[in-house]
Parts: C-alpha cells; structure tokens; sequence
C-alpha cells in the first residue's frame, strides 16, 4: 500500500498503549530487513533517514526505494526524515514524498527552537505531513557529558509544554537519560521526567537512542506515553554481526547478494524481537 503519515501509525500506537519502531535505513538490504519484518509481524513501521544516510545514498534514491517497497507491502509504512537540520532539508523531503520530517532544534534556545519548528510545524500541516521536534539535547554516547551536564541536558516538562503548544509538533522526541550509539554500561531512565511530561503534554512521546536500553525499560517507557521507539546502533549491530559470520564461513565466496542476503536476514530476527518487544507486531 502507498505511505501514510508518520502520524496516524503513531497516534494509533497512542491510544493502543504500544509503540511503533523507527529503523533507520540506509540501503536496499536494510530496508527489505525491515519490509520482510513488517509482514511477517504484520506490524506497522517507520523507516527514517539521518543525515548519515542521506550523505550516504541521497533523498532521492532513499524515497525513490522506500516508496517502490511500500507499494509492494500489505502492512501499512511512514518515511520519514531524522534529526532533520534546517528548515530547507525538511521542504526537499516533504517535497519527495517523505510523509512525516523532524525539525530537531534542540541546539538553540526555546524561543528559537519554537519559532524554527512552527514554520516546518506548518508546512506540515498544509501537505498533510507529520512533524517530529526535539526538546532537551539528545547526546551520543561518546560525547562524554558530565552528571550535571545531563541534567540540564534533559527535556523540561514545563518547557514541554510550552513547545508542543506554540509549535503543534505531532510528537516530541523527549531527552530522558538515553543517547545515541552502544552504552557501555545500562542507561538509568527518568521515568517520573517522561511521566511529567507526558501528563503536561498529552502527546505521542518518541525515544531516541533506544539501542541497548533493557526490554523492561523500553517496556515502562511505552506504558508511560512514548509511542515512536527510535532504533539504529542495534540494527548496525546485527547486520555486521551476521556478515562477519557469513565471511568467516565462506571465505571463498564472491557474489556480494551471498554475503549481504544472511546479514540482511540476521538484521530482519532482530527487527522481528523489537516489533514484539513493542508491542506492534499484529496492529497493521
Ligand atoms: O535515535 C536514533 C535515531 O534517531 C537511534 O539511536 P540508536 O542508534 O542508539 O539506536
Ligand atoms: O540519529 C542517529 C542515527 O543513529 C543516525 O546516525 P548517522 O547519521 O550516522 O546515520
Ligand atoms: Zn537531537
Ligand atoms: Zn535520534
């Protein structure tokens, strides 16, 4: 079926008490893993772009391929643009059929991270395409930031309230103690943060850097409002995990689609546990 909008997937999970998984794709491999996961869940999906991905294939290719696989697919799927930077960037994708972009301004102040999120916020909502912000800063896990640093790091729930308000946003990525990239040790969750913000906010919370974070964790996170449960480093994970196998096995082999179809497929198992962990397999 064609694309729908990041939102209806996400407002459903919403109201359903579930979340819908956010893959990051990068290539024809990654997205059939997730395509293939989809059906035999039969699970709704996001597939996102970062800005990795975009240097690496390019808008064009990536919405010209995402889109070809949806139409083939029974279960329903939302492209969408991640951690967009400008303003520009989120038109190029809206214009190309993407059908939900983020502004992700939480590198400036409040006031400007409202007032640069609105004017995507409505263009959005004129073409019928959803629109993620950022509230807090969501570090990497190599950024080395210190305790106090993270605190002040973390999303406000008054300030919360204030940006969904003036901006409109369909969901919030909200800054909760995750980061992006592997952890080294389990990442602590501020539950009563995400509860608070929830209750001040009353919409679809999205986690970010949610690769490593414990089944139980994930699963409060969910009970406590976050619907869109974004997943990259995993997926990474799994895929070269499977190719290093299937070199190590074969050593002889050279057809490239015997390499990358078993890691493609270790990639898919992995996709498949996340689709049940949060609770989407069956709500296409
Ligand atoms: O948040 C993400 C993409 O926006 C993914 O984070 P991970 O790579 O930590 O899973
Ligand atoms: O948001 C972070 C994602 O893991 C994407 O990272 P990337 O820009 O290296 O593709
Ligand atoms: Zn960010
Ligand atoms: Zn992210």
């Amino acid at each position: 079926m064609p694309l729908v909008t990041g939102k209806e997937l996400v407002s459903m999970a919403d109201k359903g008490g579930y979340a819908i998984g956010a893959f990051n794709v990068n290539n024809l491999e990654i997205i059939k893993a997730i395509l293939e996961a989809a059906e035999e869940e039969n699970s709704p999906a996001i597939l996102q772009a970062s800005q990795g991905a975009i240097k690496y294939a390019g808008i064009d290719f990536i919405s010209a391929m995402v889109k070809a696989a949806a139409d083939q697919t029974s279960v329903p799927l939302a492209l969408h643009l991640d951690h967009g930077t400008s303003f520009d960037q989120n038109m190029e994708c809206i214009r190309k059929g993407f059908t939900s972009v983020m502004f992700d301004g939480s590198k400036y102040s409040l006031e400007e991270n409202i007032k640069r999120t609105r004017e995507v916020v409505r263009v959005g909502q004129a073409t019928n395409v959803s629109v993620e912000g950022e509230l807090g800063k969501i570090a990497g896990t190599e950024d080395d930031i210190s305790v106090d640093e993270k605190d002040a790091y973390m999303t406000k729930p008054e300030e919360a309230k204030k940006f969904v308000d003036e901006t409109e946003v369909d969901y919030l990525a909200v800054a909760i103690g995750t980061a992006h990239g592997p952890y080294k040790g389990e990442p602590k969750l501020d539950f009563d943060r995400l509860a608070n913000i929830k209750k001040t906010t009353d919409i679809p919370l999205v986690l970010h850097g949610a690769s490593g974070v414990s089944e139980d964790s994930i699963r409060k996170a969910i009970e406590l409002g976050i619907c869109k449960v974004n997943i990259d480093t995993n997926l990474r994970q799994a895929f070269t995990s499977g190719l290093k196998n299937v070199i190590s096995e074969k050593p002889e082999e050279y057809d490239p689609r015997k390499l990358l179809g078993p890691a493609k497929d270790n990639m898919k198992e992995v996709i498949k546990e996340k689709m049940r962990l949060f609770g989407s397999s069956g709500k296409a």
